[in-house]
């Protein structure tokens, strides 16, 4: 049934705003702001992660959502090495999709994660084509001529008669960790306190930076697929009571509007099969293991926030508070609430 706008609660009233107490823009940290200690309550970690879905669990959320019965065809048209400002290097995959006009990313933690598509032979290209779209092995240097084999660090690949990279499947003999990102302008780029989508991208390179191997696939989905106008209404409808997933059927959308099909092509690309899944989100597990399970998450980790890890860290807001609840309560997320000790 729709929820109507009087069938929701005002807001406490937020801390008074005024035009002095609007922050300048130019005082704003670009990295994830350490907030003021002053009144946050002391908390305790919170407990580990409830188990992972049942079979009948996985099967009901799977009934309930009717996966497409094939996956969208991708191809990854570019890969390049980028150093990063946080200390590991990642290789960033860009993907075409016969599905949208939108360009989703694959960010790979770890030289030897490799794309079918890209790494595919194609007729006429010279090993020059190869390398300029990032088909080569092991690492770009000045002068360098030849793609597919690494003299300094002796790498080379292999191919069969028609192309296809011949993959050494040890590389994959552990499940890889993978983290689906969907995108968020305001979280990850205006220094959002209403959702923790920066801090969960940041924590999740940190550990796939950390373990040197590892994948985020970054899917053009803004607001859980709305895009960025209908949440910025959403937000709005927030501010006047509702919450996240009122707001967005008020506005005539599903509570998720996403699609991880393309998520699921792209990890089978990489040749990710066997992963270990960063996230909170039941449905998200199913989803992307895909109507045929092609995809099989052995093990989920959980994202919980930094704010309720330690209370100097993370974000602090009334409005995430209220954002993370109705994960939790109205969107079954697989996190507890930390207990407060004021
Ligand atoms: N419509 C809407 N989208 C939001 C809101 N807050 C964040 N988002 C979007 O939610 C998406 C991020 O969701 P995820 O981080 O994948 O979170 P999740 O699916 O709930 O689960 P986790 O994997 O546990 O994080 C991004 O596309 C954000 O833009 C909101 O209030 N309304």
């Amino acid at each position: 049934m729709p929820i109507h706008s009087e069938n929701i609660q005002h807001p406490q009233p937020s801390s008074q705003i005024t035009s002095s107490s609007i922050p300048d823009v130019h005082q704003i940290p670009l990295v994830t702001p350490k907030p003021s200690t002053a009144n946050v309550p002391t908390i305790t970690a919170p407990k580990p992660a409830t188990p992972d879905l049942s079979p009948e669990e996985r099967e009901a959320i799977k009934q309930s959502m009717n996966l497409p019965d094939t996956l969208p065809i991708v191809n990854c048209l570019a890969r390049a090495r980028i150093p990063t400002t946080q200390g590991p290097e990642i290789f960033l995959h860009l993907y075409e999709n016969n599905i949208d006009n939108k360009e989703h990313l694959a960010i790979v933690f770890g030289e030897n994660i490799r794309s079918r598509s890209l790494f595919k032979q194609r007729k006429g290209e010279t090993q020059q084509d190869r390398m300029t779209r990032g088909a080569y092995v092991g690492r770009l240097t000045p002068g360098r001529t030849i793609a597919d084999r690494d003299e300094i660090l002796n790498k080379e690949l292999h191919f069969n008669e028609d192309g296809t990279l011949i993959i050494d499947e040890k590389t994959y003999s552990d499940p890889t960790l993978v983290r689906i990102h969907s995108e968020c302008y305001t979280g990850e780029t205006a220094w959002s306190a209403r959702c923790d989508c920066g801090e969960q991208f940041d924590e999740a390179g940190r550990i796939m930076g950390g373990d040197g191997h590892g994948c985020i696939v970054y899917l053009r989905q803004e607001g859980r697929g709305i895009g960025l106008g209908e949440k910025l209404k959403a937000y709005n409808l927030q501010d006047l009571g509702a919450d996240t997933v009122q707001a967005n059927i008020m506005l005539r959308h599903p509570a998720d509007a996403r699609d991880f099909s393309l998520a699921t092509a792209i990890l089978l690309d990489l040749g990710l099969v066997e992963i270990k899944l960063l996230t909170n989100n039941r449905e998200k597990i199913v989803a992307v293991e895909g109507k045929h399970r092609r995809v099989k998450v052995l093990e989920r980790l959980p994202m919980i926030p930094l704010s309720w890890q330690q209370k100097e860290n993370g974000i602090h807001s009334k409005e995430i508070e209220g954002y993370l609840s109705t994960k939790i309560e109205r969107m079954g997320h697989l996190l507890e609430k930390p207990i407060k000790i004021n």
